[in-house]
C-alpha cells in the first residue's frame, strides 16, 4: 500500500469552490475521507493520555448531555494543529462572505496565526480543539460553541469511529431556526475520517427581500451501542 498523501496535499486537492457553495446553500458541508482510518485511530487513542489536555468535561454534570470530552492544551498534537491551520483559510473566505451578507463589519485575516493573535489580545488564549468520547446511551445536546466575544463563524468536526462497526446511533445533527418558523433538523451522514464544516451560531439565507439570519445549533443523537470518538476543531480560542 502506498503512503497516504500529506495532509497539505490532501487539502490542496479539494474543490474549495464547491465546498464554499455547499456551505452557502446549506450552512454545512462534508469533506469526505480527509483522514485515514489509521489517523482516526491515532487521534482517538490520545483520549486517555491526560498530558495532551487542559481540561476534562463530564457532559451530564453541566446539563450538556451524556458523555465526555477533553480540550487539548497547547502545543496541540501536530495533526490537530495542521488541520486547524490548513482548514482555516478556506473557511475564512466563506466566513467573510457571510459577514458581508449579514452586514457584520468583522473580516477575518487570511491565516490562523493572525486570527489567534487577535483572540489572544482580546483575552481569549485557551485552546478549544477537543476530543469527544461517547458510549452507549450518550448524546450531545444541541448547542453553539461560543467561548467569548470573538467567535469565528465556522467550525469542523471529524468522525474518528466507523458507524455500524465501532458504534451505532450517534448521528451528527444540525438544526436551524429561521425567523418566525419552527426549528428544522438535518442529520449529516458521516463515515470514519469524514469532516463536517458547519456554522457555529448563525448564517445568512437568501430570501425574497434579501438575506436574513438563521440561527444554527449542532449536537449528536443517542449512541445506541459501541463507542464513538470525534475531533472538534473550533478556530477561536476561549476566555
Ligand atoms: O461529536 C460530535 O459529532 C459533535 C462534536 C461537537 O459538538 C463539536 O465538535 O463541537
Ligand atoms: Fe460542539
Amino acid at each position: 500500500m502506498s503512503a497516504p498523501a500529506t495532509l497539505q496535499d490532501r487539502l490542496a486537492a479539494r474543490d474549495w469552490a464547491s465546498f464554499g457553495a455547499e456551505l452557502d446553500r446549506h450552512g454545512s458541508a462534508v469533506l469526505p475521507g480527509l483522514l485515514t482510518a489509521a489517523e482516526c485511530r491515532e487521534l482517538a487513542a490520545l483520549y486517555p493520555q491526560e498530558g495532551h489536555f487542559r481540561s476534562h468535561i463530564h457532559m451530564a454534570r453541566h446539563g450538556f448531555g451524556q458523555g465526555e470530552y477533553r480540550y487539548f492544551g497547547y502545543p496541540l498534537p501536530d495533526l490537530v494543529a495542521e488541520l486547524r491551520a490548513g482548514l482555516y483559510p478556506h473557511l475564512a473566505a466563506v466566513a467573510n462572505g457571510w459577514n458581508a451578507r449579514m452586514e457584520i463589519g468583522t473580516r477575518y485575516p487570511g491565516t490562523l496565526d493572525t486570527f489567534l493573535q487577535q483572540c489572544h489580545a482580546a483575552g481569549q488564549a485557551r485552546p478549544t480543539p477537543l476530543l469527544l468520547q461517547y458510549g452507549p446511551g450518550d448524546f450531545n445536546c444541541l448547542h453553539q460553541d461560543l467561548y467569548g466575544e470573538l467567535a469565528f463563524p465556522l467550525q469542523v468536526a471529524f468522525l474518528l469511529s466507523e458507524p455500524g462497526g465501532d458504534f451505532t446511533g450517534g448521528e451528527f445533527v444540525l438544526t436551524e431556526q429561521r425567523p418566525r418558523m419552527q426549528s428544522r433538523a438535518e442529520v449529516v451522514p458521516l463515515r470514519q475520517g469524514d469532516a463536517v464544516a458547519f456554522a457555529v451560531h448563525h448564517r445568512p439565507v437568501r430570501g425574497n427581500r434579501g438575506d436574513y439570519r438563521v440561527n444554527m445549533r449542532h449536537g449528536v443523537s443517542t449512541v445506541r451501542g459501541g463507542r464513538r470518538h470525534t475531533l472538534g476543531i473550533i478556530f477561536h480560542d476561549a476566555t
